[in-house]
C-alpha cells in the first residue's frame, strides 16, 4: 500500500471516529440538561447547577479508568473542557479572578471550571471577595500559597472579615518566561519588570544572567508584560498567558529557580460543598492569649488522627499580639473524627470558622 493509501484509511477512521464521539458529547449534552430540568422542577429556592463534588468525582473516575495512550491528566483536561461546555447549557459559570486578565489567577480559573465559564478580571484580591459577597458572580479565585515564595496574607486576612466560603482549590504549575516586545533585543536589557513574587522565584536567575538589570516590581505579572510592550531595553518576567495577550517574544524559557514552583489558589463562594470522598477542609480560629494556647488548639487533631496540610499565623487585626491560626487538613467537616475533633477545639478556642469543606484539587 502507497504512503497516501495509508493515510487515507486512517483518516477515514479518524473522521468515524470523530462522529461517534461527538455524538456521544452531544448526548452527554442532553442528559446535563435533563439534570438541570430536574433540579429547576424541584422548586427550591437557590438551586446549584455548579456541583463541584460531583465534577471532582467525574474527573477522578477518568483518570482512574484511563488506560493511555493519552496521559491522566491530558484525559482529565478534555473531560474538564466537556463538563464546563455541559455546564454552560444549564447557566455558564461566573467567576471573578484576581486580574487583569493574563494572570496566573485567571489560567487557574479557566483550569479550575473550563473555558466556558464567564471569567472577570478584578483589580486586587478584596474586589475578588467584594464581588462574590455582592452577588454579581458566583465564584472567585485568589492564590493562596507559593511554594518557593509561602502564604499570600492578603488572602488570608480576608477570610477574617468575609462570611464566604470556600468551595474548592486548584494548583497550578508556575512557569515564568523572559519576554520582550519588538523594540528591545535580548543583549541590551537594562529593566526587569514582574511582581515581586515573580521576581523573587527567578532571583537567582537573574542573579546569573542579568546581574546588572534594574528590578521593578510591579503591581502584576500581566501589568509588567503590558509596560514592555512598547518599552525600549525592557523585559517583563510573566506567564505564557500574558505572553500570548501582549504577543511578546519568549527570550528565556522556565527560568524559575525551583522547577517544582507552584501555586495554589482558592475556589470562594456561598456553596456548603457536600463531600467528595477525597476532601479537605479550611477552618479559622482564634486562641485565648495564654501559653500553651496553640498546642491545645491542634492536641484534638492529632488524637483523632487528622492528618494537617498546613497551618498559618496572622495577627487577628483586634490588638496587638493576637493571632489568628488558618488550618486545612484532610477530611471533610461532615466526618465523624472531624466533627469529633471539631467539638473539642471549639471548647479550647475563643472563635472558630470552618472556612469551607472542598474536593482536594484533582487537575
Ligand atoms: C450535570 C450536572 O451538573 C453540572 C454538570 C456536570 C457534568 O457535566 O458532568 C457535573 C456537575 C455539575 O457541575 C450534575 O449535577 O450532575
Amino acid at each position: 500500500m502507497t504512503e497516501a493509501e495509508q493515510l487515507a484509511i486512517l483518516r477515514d477512521q479518524i473522521d468515524d471516529i470523530d462522529q461517534t464521539i461527538q455524538k456521544l458529547i452531544n448526548q452527554r449534552a442532553q442528559c446535563a440538561q435533563r439534570v438541570a430540568e430536574v433540579k429547576l422542577a424541584s422548586g427550591a429556592g437557590d438551586i446549584q447547577f455548579y456541583r463541584p463534588e460531583r465534577e471532582a468525582q467525574v474527573l477522578r473516575r477518568v483518570m482512574e479508568r484511563n488506560e493511555g495512550p493519552l496521559s491522566d491528566e491530558e484525559m482529565a483536561r478534555l473531560f474538564r473542557e466537556i463538563m464546563s461546555a455541559c455546564l454552560a447549557l444549564e447557566e455558564p459559570v461566573k467567576v471573578a479572578f484576581l486580574g487583569p486578565e493574563g494572570t496566573f489567577t485567571q489560567e487557574a480559573a479557566l483550569k479550575h471550571f473550563g473555558h466556558s465559564a464567564v471569567a472577570q478580571p478584578m483589580a486586587a484580591i478584596d474586589d475578588v471577595f467584594r464581588e462574590v459577597e455582592a452577588g454579581a458572580v458566583a465564584y472567585g479565585v485568589v492564590p493562596v500559597e507559593n511554594s518557593t515564595e509561602g502564604v499570600i496574607s492578603h488572602t488570608l486576612d480576608s477570610f477574617i472579615d468575609s462570611s464566604l466560603k470556600i468551595s474548592g482549590e486548584v494548583v497550578l504549575r508556575i512557569h515564568q518566561y523572559l519576554l520582550v516586545g519588538e523594540n528591545t533585543r535580548r543583549d541590551k536589557i537594562s529593566r526587569i519588570y514582574s511582581h515581586p513574587s515573580s521576581l523573587a522565584q527567578c532571583r537567582k536567575w537573574l542573579d546569573q544572567h542579568y546581574p546588572s538589570a534594574e528590578r521593578i516590581p510591579v503591581s502584576s505579572n500581566a501589568e509588567a508584560a503590558r509596560l514592555v510592550k512598547g518599552e525600549w531595553h525592557s523585559a517583563a518576567i510573566a506567564g505564557d498567558m500574558a505572553s500570548q495577550l501582549y504577543g511578546l517574544e519568549k527570550i528565556a524559557e522556565k527560568i524559575e529557580d525551583q522547577p517544582d514552583n507552584s501555586t495554589r489558589f482558592l475556589i470562594i463562594g456561598n456553596q456548603e460543598v457536600p463531600g467528595s470522598g477525597d476532601d479537605k477542609t479550611s477552618l479559622m480560629a482564634a486562641t485565648r492569649n495564654q501559653p500553651g494556647a496553640l498546642h491545645d488548639l491542634l492536641e484534638p487533631f492529632h488524637r483523632h488522627g487528622i492528618d494537617l496540610t498546613r497551618v498559618e499565623t496572622r495577627p487577628s487585626k483586634v490588638g496587638a499580639w493576637s493571632y489568628v491560626f488558618f488550618i486545612d487538613f484532610v477530611g471533610h467537616a461532615d466526618d465523624d473524627r472531624v466533627r469529633m475533633a471539631m467539638a473539642e477545639v471549639e471548647q479550647r478556642v475563643s472563635d472558630l470558622k470552618i472556612l469551607g469543606s472542598y474536593p482536594k484539587g484533582v487537575l
